[in-house]
C-alpha cells in the first residue's frame, strides 16, 4: 500500500479526539470522545507503521467491514464518515464529512434554543464605527457573507454558528486575506476578530487543499505541517482559538490543533500525528514542538499574530522572533501574515515591519479605544477600603456574571476566599495555578457554576465568555492597554456591559488615559479623575498609533485625525477640564467628610467616591 499523507486520510474517522481544553464547549466535546471515538478505534494506522492501515481492533468500531480503496486510497460506509467531525482532500477536491446532529449539537448548541443570542442588541451599531484600511490596493470591503468570496462549506459553518452578518473587521479581513494580502488589524474587544482570521484562512485552505509535503525520512519520524500557524499569548487564548477553530472547521479537511505550555506534551504529540493542518500555538510550547522535530513550519501559508501586543509584553519576542526568522518558516513573500489586536503600540508597529510584507493596515474605530456598549465607571476607593466596595457593588449587581482583576496572584487568592467566605461563588484564576485548577475555574466560570471569577491580568486579553455583565478593576493596571482589554470581557459582540474600575491614588498615572478613554466612549468622567490628569502628563505608553504609521512616517506620532480630535499634549486636556469640572471635592472626599460609611447609606454617587468608615474591619485578605 503506498503511503498516504496524514492530511489525505480524512475519511476514516480519527477518532474524533480532541484535545484538553479549557472552555465549557471543549470540555463537552471531550467528554463525548467516546460516542466519536467508538466509531473510530477500528480503523487507521496513526501514522505509524509503514504508512499504511492497520486495523486496531475494532474497539467498537468498524473492523474489516468496509473498502478502503476507491478514491486516493480509501472509502467508507457513509454512516461512518457521518461520524467524524472531519472531511478529507481526495484527488484534489475537498470531500467533506457528512452532518451529524451529535457533533453539530456540541460544538454549535441546539439551532433551535430559544435562549441563544449570537448577538446583542448593539451588534447593529458596529456598523457606525469608522473603520480606515491603508496600503498599496486595498480590496473594497464586503457587506454580507457571500460565496464567494467564502467557500461553500464554511458558510454552512457560519450558519451554524447562526452568525448572519460580518463584523467591520471581518468585512475587510476578508476580501483583504482572500487576496493574498498581508494585514495588520485592529478593533475593539469583542467584534470579532477570531473570524477576522479564521473565516479567510479557511476558505482558502477549503478551496485549495493541502500542500504537498515531503516524505517522512523514517516511519519513525513522521513530523506535522501545518498549513496555518497562529500564535497567542495564553493558554487560554490559544484554547478559546482552538474551540473557534473547531467549529468552522466542522466536516472540512482542516484539522485544528492546540499547544501550550503546562499541560503533558506527549498527549498534544499524540494529537498532532493524526494530522495537524491549522496549529494553534503559545510561542514556548512551540518551539518545544520544533525543537524536537514534531512540527515543521515549511509549509506555513498563513501566519497569525493575535494579540501580538500582549506577547511582547510577556516577553515573548525572542521566542517570536526565533520562530518566525530562524525556523524553517517561508519568508515573509511566500507566506502570508497577520497580526490583530485590540491595541497596537509602537514596538508591535516594529515586528509588523519585520514580520509583513506589503501590508494594509485596518482599523476600526481608533486603535485602543474602548467600545460604547461597555458602561464604564471609575470611583474613588482607598486602597483599605476595597473589600467593602466589592461588596457594596455585588449587592448593587446581584446575581451577574462577574470578573474582578486584581494586580497579584497572591490578592486573587486572598479575595477568592474573602467572597467565599462571605457567601459568594467565587473562583480564581491566575499564573500560579496549575493548569488543571486554571481549566476548572473557567470552566465553573463558564457554566455559571461560580458567578465571580477573581483573575490576574491573565484572562485580560482575548477570553470571551458570554453573558459576562460586569468587570470590576479591583486594582486598576498600570497600563491603559491592559484596562482596555480586561473591561473588553464585557460588552461583547454587541452586548452590553458595565466596568467598575476603584481608582486610588496609587494609579494617578493611569488619569489622563482615563480621562481620555472615558470621554471618547461617551462615558462620565468623575471629576476627581481631571485633578489627577492636571498633575500629570498622559503617559507615553499609550496605543496611540492609530494611523498606519508608514503614512505618518511617524512611528511615535500621535492620534489619528479621523477618529480623535485631540493631541497627546497637556495642553489640550487642559481645555477639556474647563467643561467646569473642578476636583477638589473629591480630596474633600478623603477626609472622608462626604464619602461612603461602610456603616452608613453607599455610595456617594455625586463625585463617584468611596470611603470606608475608618475601621471597617476588613482586614480578609
Ligand atoms: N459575524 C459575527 N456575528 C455574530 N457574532 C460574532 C461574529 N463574529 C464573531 N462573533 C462573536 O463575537 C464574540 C467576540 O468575538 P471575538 O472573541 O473574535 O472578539 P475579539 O475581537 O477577538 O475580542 P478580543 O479583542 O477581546 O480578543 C464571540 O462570541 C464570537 O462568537
Amino acid at each position: 500500500m503506498p503511503y498516504i499523507a496524514p492530511s489525505k486520510r480524512r475519511n476514516l474517522n480519527q477518532e474524533g479526539e480532541q484535545q484538553s481544553s479549557f472552555s465549557n464547549q471543549q470540555g463537552d466535546f471531550n467528554n463525548d470522545r467516546g460516542s466519536f471515538g467508538n466509531s473510530g478505534r477500528g480503523g487507521y494506522n496513526r501514522g505509524g507503521f509503514n504508512g499504511g492501515y492497520s486495523n486496531r481492533g475494532g474497539r467498537g468500531g468498524f473492523g474489516g467491514g468496509f473498502n478502503r480503496g476507491g478514491r486516493g486510497g480509501f472509502e467508507t460506509k457513509s454512516s461512518l464518515v457521518s461520524n467524524s467531525p472531519h472531511g478529507s482532500w481526495v484527488d484534489g477536491k475537498h470531500a467533506p464529512a457528512q452532518r451529524n446532529e451529535a457533533i453539530e449539537m456540541k460544538l454549535f448548541g441546539k439551532q433551535d434554543d430559544p435562549n441563544f443570542q449570537a448577538t446583542g442588541i448593539n451588534f447593529d451599531h458596529y456598523d457606525a464605527i469608522e473603520s480606515e484600511a491603508t496600503g498599496n490596493n486595498v480590496p473594497e470591503q464586503i457587506t454580507s457573507f457571500t460565496t464567494p468570496p467564502i467557500n461553500e462549506l464554511l458558510m454552512e459553518n457560519i450558519k451554524l454558528a447562526r452568525f448572519t452578518k460580518p463584523t467591520p473587521v471581518q468585512k475587510h479581513s476578508i476580501p483583504i486575506i482572500a487576496a493574498k494580502r498581508d494585514l495588520m488589524a485592529c478593533a475593539q474587544t469583542g467584534s470579532g476578530k477570531t473570524g477576522g482570521f479564521l473565516f479567510p484562512v479557511l476558505s482558502e485552505c477549503f478551496d485549495n487543499g493541502p500542500q504537498p509535503t515531503p516524505k517522512p525520512t523514517s516511519a519513525y519520524s513522521r513530523p506535522v505541517y501545518p498549513t496555518a500557524l497562529i500564535l497567542a499569548p495564553t493558554r487560554e487564548l490559544v484554547s478559546q482559538i482552538y474551540d473557534e477553530a473547531n467549529k468552522f472547521c466542522y466536516r472540512s479537511w482542516v484539522r485544528p490543533c492546540v499547544v501550550y505550555g503546562g499541560a503533558p506534551a506527549e498527549q498534544q504529540i499524540s494529537n498532532m500525528k493524526r494530522g495537524c493542518d491549522l496549529l494553534v500555538a503559545a510561542p514556548g510550547r512551540l518551539i518545544d514542538m520544533v525543537e524536537r522535530g514534531v512540527v515543521k513550519l515549511s509549509n506555513v501559508k498563513y501566519l497569525v499574530l493575535d494579540e501580538a501586543d500582549r506577547m511582547l509584553d510577556m516577553g515573548f519576542e525572542p521566542q517570536i522572533r526565533k520562530i518566525v526568522e530562524e525556523s524553517d518558516m517561508p519568508g515573509s513573500v511566500e507566506r502570508q501574515t497577520l497580526m490583530f489586536s485590540a491595541t497596537f503600540p509602537t514596538e508591535i508597529q516594529q515586528l509588523a515591519h519585520d514580520f509583513l510584507n506589503d501590508y494594509i493596515f485596518c482599523t476600526i474605530g481608533r486603535v485602543g479605544s474602548t467600545s460604547e456598549n461597555i458602561t464604564q465607571s471609575v470611583i474613588m476607593v482607598d486602597e483599605d477600603s476595597k473589600g467593602n466596595a466589592l461588596v457594596d457593588t455585588f449587592q448593587q449587581h446581584s446575581d451577574e456574571m462577574t470578573l474582578v482583576f486584581v494586580q497579584t496572584k497572591r490578592l486573587a487568592d486572598g479575595l477568592t476566599n474573602f467572597l467565599i467566605a462571605s457567601g459568594y461563588s467565587a473562583t480564581a484564576i491566575h499564573g500560579d495555578r496549575s493548569q488543571a485548577e486554571r481549566e476548572r475555574a473557567l470552566s465553573a466560570f463558564r457554566k455559571g457554576k461560580a458567578k465571580i471569577l477573581v483573575a490576574t491580568s491573565v484572562a485580560a486579553r482575548g477570553l470571551d465568555i458570554p453573558n459576562v455583565k460586569l468587570v470590576i478593576n479591583y486594582d486598576l493596571p498600570p497600563d491603559i492597554d491592559d484596562y482596555v482589554h480586561r473591561i473588553g470581557r464585557t460588552g461583547r459582540a454587541g452586548n452590553t456591559g458595565t466596568a467598575i474600575s476603584f481608582f486610588s491614588s496609587e494609579n494617578h498615572k493611569l488619569a489622563a488615559d482615563l480621562v481620555a478613554l472615558l470621554e471618547e466612549a461617551k462615558q462620565e468622567v468623575p471629576s476627581f479623575l481631571f485633578q489627577f490628569f492636571q498633575q500629570k502628563q498622559r503617559s507615553n505608553r499609550t496605543s496611540n498609533n492609530s494611523r498606519d504609521f508608514r503614512k505618518n512616517n511617524n512611528s511615535g506620532s500621535g492620534w489619528g485625525n479621523k477618529s480623535t480630535p485631540r493631541t497627546n499634549t497637556g495642553s489640550t486636556w487642559g481645555n477639556n477640564n474647563s467643561t467646569g469640572n473642578n476636583g477638589s471635592s473629591t480630596w474633600g472626599n478623603r477626609g472622608g467628610n462626604s464619602g461612603f460609611q461602610r456603616s452608613g447609606a453607599g455610595w456617594n454617587t455625586e463625585n463617584t467616591s468611596y470611603q470606608s468608615s475608618g475601621n471597617s474591619g476588613n482586614n480578609w485578605w
